[in-house]
């Protein structure tokens, strides 16, 4: 009995591309997930260790983000089939690629009615949220969202933070910002209406991540709390929760290719999380409103 390598391919999975379009204030955006298989006469790598043939899978990667940016990505599948076709005319062995693209969209968030240039939320709404206690202490109720994805593409920075010998971070003062905030607010009143409130809360959040030149994240946290219980008089306190969604701007410099801010890599972890409350001064006793039970907290 003889043994035989089968079918193969390899290559670079889930390279998370995020694409914006900077020549005029009003940012385009494309967010996408990319992976890249190559077919052809790699066996020699499997049965005898010879790479000779082997474009690497890091190679591969550096093509998708380059390309993103030479070609750009006005569609998923042009942007995949110019890709496909270097990898097979351009690179001698190989005979294959098969191309695997996802596309996440975003919608422009609205300032005051007006679309705001480089603020989006992901499209796919959040998901809305109430715990609701009611015990001696009186009636709490608790609203909130979790899962609302926010990015800016400009409008950012994090600059002038205590460096120390294992500090490595650059300053910046533009940075892609993004979250998937998590917010929780308590009513010390009833609101005429909930589901206003919660539309105007929500909206009052959205607007200060969009207009606020902020310094960090912590920063803008403040402000959306801070705008939430001025726009609804009704919520004495505020508790958000922010991973800090990092683009990290790719280096195409290497490839004599200027990214003008334009390319980023979306890293999924590690994240910073950053955490804030907000309350009002007189804020009524929260008693157990916030203890969770072991459901869905
Ligand atoms: O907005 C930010 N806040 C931080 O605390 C922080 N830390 C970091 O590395 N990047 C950022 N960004």
């Amino acid at each position: 009995m003889g043994i035989i390598l089968g079918g193969n391919q390899y290559g670079k999975a889930e390279n998370r591309i995020v694409r914006f379009v900077r020549d005029t204030p009003r940012h385009e955006i494309r967010d996408i997930n990319v992976t890249t298989a190559l077919r052809g006469p790699f066996e020699p790598a499997y049965l005898v260790g010879d790479q000779s043939n082997v474009l690497p899978t890091d190679t591969q990667k550096n093509t998708a983000y380059a390309y993103a940016k030479t070609e750009g990505v006005e569609s998923i599948e042009a942007y995949g089939l110019a890709l496909a076709r270097h990898f097979v005319r351009d690179v001698e062995p190989v005979e294959g690629a098969r191309i695997e693209i996802e596309q996440y969209d975003w919608d422009r968030v609205s300032v005051g009615g007006v679309e705001h240039d480089h603020t989006w939320v992901r499209k796919g709404q959040e998901v809305r949220t109430a715990a609701i206690t009611v015990d001696a202490t009186g009636e709490h109720v608790i609203g909130g969202f979790k899962d609302l994805v926010i990015l800016k593409s400009t409008g950012s920075e994090f600059a002038d933070f205590l460096v120390d010998e294992f500090t490595t971070l650059e300053p910046t003062h533009d940075r892609v910002m993004a979250t998937s905030l998590v917010a929780e607010w308590r009513f010390g009143a009833v609101p005429a209406d909930w589901n206003t409130a919660y539309d105007t809360i929500k909206q009052a959040m959205v607007e200060q991540f969009a207009i606020v030149q902020s310094l960090a994240l912590q920063q803008t946290l403040w402000h959306m709390g801070k705008a939430a219980i001025e726009a609804v008089p009704e919520l004495v306190e505020v508790r958000l929760k922010a991973p800090n969604k990092h683009h990290f701007l790719y280096d195409l410099e290497r490839f004599g290719i200027e990214n003008n801010g334009e390319v980023f890599h979306a890293d999924d972890r590690p994240y910073g999380l950053i955490e804030a409350t907000v309350t009002t001064d007189d804020a009524p006793p929260a008693g157990d409103a916030w203890l969770p039970s072991a459901g869905l907290a």
